[in-house]
Order: C-alpha cells, then structure tokens, then sequence
C-alpha cells in the first residue's frame, strides 16, 4: 500500500473513527458488510453501477451504518464518510474488470474500486475480516488487540537492538583511545544502529493503523528515531573511507538507503559502503581505521559548518586531541566559547581514556 493509499484509509478507518466504530459494531454482531465510499454519486446512479435500493442522505453515525448492514446489499456513503447516501443497494461493477477475490460481496468490492478509484470496504460475515480496497490495493484491517500485540513485539526487538549498540558504543570510546578500532568493531556498530532504525521505522504502519490510541509506544519510537540516526551518522562520518560533504550527521545515513534488511547483518556489505574492500574475517578485524573525530564535535552540538571546518583543519580524532586552545582559536569559525566547548568534550574523553587505561593497567 503507497502511503498515499494508506492515509487515506486511515483517515477514515483508524480506531475510534465512526465509520470504523460502525465496522466494529457490524463485526461484533456477526454480520457482513458491503460500503462503498462514492466520489461521484450522481454519475454512478446514471450509468447503472449503483442500483437504487433507498435514497437515505443521512449523517453519518455509527449505530445507523450497523443498522443497515442488517439488509442486503451494498451502503454507499460519500468520499468524505460523513454521509449516509444510500442502502440496500446493487452494484454493479463491469463485467469486463478482473477480481482475485473469492465471494460476491469481495469481488464486488474489489472490481468497483478498481473501476471507479474510489474505496470499497468489504466485511465478511464468514470471515471475521475487513478488506479495505483503495488504488488498486487490498488492506485487510486487523483487530485492534493483534495490532498492538504485533507493535509490541516489534518495538521490543527494535528496544534490544538499541541497547544492544549502546553497548557497542561504549566499547568504541574504549577502541578509540586504545587507538584499535578494526573496520570489524565499526561495521557491527553501525549493523546494531541501522537495524535499530530500520526496525522502529517497520513499526510506523502499525502506528497509523492505530491512530491516536497508539499510547507510550508512539514516545518510545519517536525517541528511537530523535537519537539513533544522529549517532549512526556520526560513525558513519567519522569513518568512511572519504570525508563526506553532509553537514548534519544523520543525512549521511543516506548511503545505506538502498540496503537489503539481509545485508544489514553482512559486515563485508556494511565495510562496503563504507569504501573499504575486504574480502576476509582476518582483513576486517585487522584492517586499523582512525575515526575524523565528529562524533566527539557533533556532541558538542556545535553548528555543523563549524564542525566540518575543524575536521577538515586536524583531520583525525588523535591530531584533535593534541589541540590547543589557540590551534582551535585559530579555526574559521571558532571563537573562543567555541574553543572552550571543544575543549571541554577533549578533556572530558582524556580523562575517560585515562581511567580506562588504570582498569587496563589493573587486569
Ligand atoms: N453486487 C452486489 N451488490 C450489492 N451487494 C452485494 C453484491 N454482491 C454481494 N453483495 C452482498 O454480499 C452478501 C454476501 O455475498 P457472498 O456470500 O457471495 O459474499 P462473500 O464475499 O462470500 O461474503 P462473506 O465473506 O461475508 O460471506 C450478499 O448477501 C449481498 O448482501
């Protein structure tokens, strides 16, 4: 379903929405339904595909939409669904238009959305089901209960991930003033990171399906999706084999775009796109990389055509790490608050490299 097709559904069909109150009252009391969400009435009634039954022009409500499912026939309301147009009505599609589907009322809904563009709803007596037709699409519309069961397991998964590469990071920072990070080490980082937003961004359609009584899930996703990218981004500009020309970190997630969910968990594909070619275990895990030092300044949350000037001036995160106030001064675009911050962020990572290097000394 395009996301275009989808919203629209969703407009209409999100729980709590009347008409799809009017659906969970008709599936509730074990009946079927056949609506057709009508954008040319009148043409329609002209050419014969809609077959008088009753001319209702009626509000829409909930309670009366289930009382006429109880008749046979098709309901036709307006494309806005804030209308009850007519009841108890025979549609009748061209015969030509193919269906896949099996049941008169499924195939009715099918070829009438085909041929008019409009939605069709079909609701199955037999089946306990809702198949939404719309733009040549079907969308079967679960229960509200195994929607929620099925983000829950996804937002779980997406959760470990995200801890998971925060576990990664720590072991970076210690890497990184051990001067060892291995292309492996940064391959497997950025596989968590992606795979966490790749997950969270799969969550979305239940989201939408869900509407406004999505609940503490919708924050935890949307927190996801605020840190996660700045993060992976950042690794990604701190150690592809080129300086990118991205000036906020998360935009040079843009290189993985194209990536199969398969491929996420493939170092040698991750290594890749990164610029580096390997071809063995050993290469990944021996081959040193340095990191340029973004992370350390995105984390500065200093503008980033401030940042880019710095990288582009020391060039990797130990030359940084030597800097003085007055080297750092001496950057277009860095004046001396500037250079205290940064200052700051280097003393706070020499003082972590200092006490790992103690735990080190200790073992
Ligand atoms: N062309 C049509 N116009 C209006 N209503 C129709 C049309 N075709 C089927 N229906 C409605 O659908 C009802 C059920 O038809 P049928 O059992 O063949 O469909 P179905 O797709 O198998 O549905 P279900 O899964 O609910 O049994 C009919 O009694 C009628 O009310």
């Amino acid at each position: 379903m395009t996301d275009e097709g989808f919203n629209r559904i969703m407009d209409f069909l999100a729980p709590g929405k009347p008409l799809r109150k009017g659906i969970d009252r008709i599936i509730e009391a074990n009946l079927g339904a056949l609506i057709f969400l009508a954008s040319k009435p009148e043409q329609y009634l002209e050419n014969g595909i809609i077959q008088l039954g009753f001319n209702l022009n009626s509000d829409f409500l909930p309670e009366k939409v289930y009382e006429l499912a109880k008749m046979d026939g098709a309901i036709v309301l307006n494309s806005e669904a804030n209308k009850i147009l007519f009841a108890n009505v025979q549609l009748n599609p061209d015969k030509n238009i193919a269906s896949s589907q099996t049941g008169m009322r499924h195939r009715t809904a099918e070829k009438i959305s085909n041929q008019t563009d409009d939605l069709t709803i079909a609701v199955s007596k037999r089946r306990n089901s809702v198949s939404v037709f719309y733009k040549k699409k079907k969308h079967e519309l679960l229960p509200e209960g195994i929607i929620f069961e099925r983000l829950n397991q996804e937002i779980t998964i997406a959760q470990r991930y995200k801890q998971s590469f925060f576990n990664q990071i720590e072991y970076l920072n210690n890497e990184e003033s051990r001067k060892t990070v291995s292309l492996s080490d940064v391959a497997e980082i950025l596989s968590k990171g992606l795979l966490t937003i790749k997950i969270t961004q799969g969550v979305d359609k239940y989201l939408s399906e869900l509407g406004e009584i999505s609940g503490s899930v919708k924050l935890e996703y949307e927190e996801i999706l605020r840190s996660i990218p700045k993060f992976v981004g950042a690794i990604i500009m701190d150690y592809h084999i080129e300086d990118l020309k991205y000036q906020k970190s998360e935009d040079s997630i843009e290189i993985f775009k194209d990536i199969k969910l398969d491929d996420l968990v493939n170092l040698y594909t991750i290594s890749r796109m990164l610029g580096y070619e390997v071809s063995s275990d050993d290469e990944l895990e021996e081959r040193n990389i340095v990191p340029r030092g973004y992370r350390i300044l995105y984390s500065t949350k200093l503008p980033p055509v401030a940042v880019k000037n710095v990288v582009e001036n020391f060039k990797n995160l130990p030359n940084l790490m030597e800097a003085s106030f007055e080297d750092l001064t001496n950057v277009t675009g860095i004046g001396k608050r500037r250079a205290e911050i940064i200052l700051g962020a280097l003393n706070r990572k020499k003082k972590e490299n200092d006490f790992e290097e103690k735990e080190v000394n200790k073992q």
